[in-house]
């Protein structure tokens, strides 16, 4: 294990390969997080960014629309795909991610809605629409930054355990643990879809860089997994994360707390 501290974190390379910045709750994460990817668009204001829904960036999104208001970094050359959208939520259905995006982030920055992206829930044929929004991607030159939440079981987007590494962009269904934890979303349990449009394991692994998120007591065993078992397999998708040369997974302390220093 590589361990340094700067301002105040401890940054850490895991024996998985993946670098651990730790922090101590979620206010920090959120202002990490927004750090990397601020300082990732002043450096390449034409960046194209993979964003993430869930509970899990709301504060990193709080954080980039502060910085947008008081120091005024611009969105306006970039281009972002988000990770996924529910099969049959239009995007001005409240609980739809196009809209989770536009009150938490689009709405309040500079960016041109041509530029953002999500899949379409509602299309008539959505296999065509993952072809569609694979290519979409692929002319957009691939993802620079991939802000990326875990699920309690493993997944990334939406690919759920068992999910192959070579999938692209695909028409999934939601495993019972993961439409639980999203039930908070929906006033009826009955409400959260059993399907969605994710982007696949391989399209998250061409990003050029990537940015694991993960907050609270609930995450930590899948951490504790993530970062000491060995074996990379479909069985905890998250796992495929360790053969990717430019992971970053900012994590709290409680998401760490499984993990204690024992990661060498
Ligand atoms: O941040 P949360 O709400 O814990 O969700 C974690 C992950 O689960 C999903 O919300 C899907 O269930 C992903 O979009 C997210 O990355």
């Amino acid at each position: 294990m590589i361990l340094t501290v700067e301002e105040g974190e401890i940054d850490m390379i895991s024996k998985s390969g993946i670098r651990v910045v730790a922090v101590s709750d979620y206010e920090e994460l959120s202002r990490e997080a927004a750090r990397r990817i601020i300082a990732a668009v002043r450096q390449h204001p034409a960046s194209v960014l993979g964003l993430a829904t869930g509970s899990t960036p709301e504060g990193t999104y709080r954080e980039l629309v502060r910085d947008h208001r008081e120091k005024g970094t611009s969105y306006q050359q970039v281009t972002t795909f988000n990770l996924d959208e529910y099969v049959g939520l239009a995007a001005n259905d409240p609980h739809s991610y196009h809209a989770y995006m536009e009150q938490h982030l689009f709405r309040h920055l500079d960016i041109p809605r041509g530029q953002t992206h999500l899949p379409d829930g509602t299309a008539e044929e959505p296999e065509v629409e993952c072809r569609r929004y694979e290519e979409m991607i692929r002319e957009a030159g691939g993802i620079d930054l991939q802000v990326l939440g875990i699920g309690v079981n493993g997944h990334i987007g939406f690919n759920e355990p068992g999910t192959p590494f070579s999938s692209e962009t695909q028409v999934v269904q939601l495993a019972e643990s993961t439409r639980q934890a999203n039930q908070i979303h929906f006033e009826d349990p009955e409400q959260v879809p059993t399907h969605a449009i994710t982007m696949g394991m391989a399209t998250i692994l061409r990003s050029r860089g990537i940015l694991l998120l993960a907050s609270g007591a609930k995450k930590a065993p899948v951490i504790q997994r993530l970062l000491t078992e060995a074996e990379i397999t479909p069985d905890l998708p998250a796992s495929i994360l360790r053969s990717h040369e430019d992971v970053t997974l900012i994590a709290d302390q409680e998401a760490l707390s499984l993990v204690g220093t024992d990661l060498d």
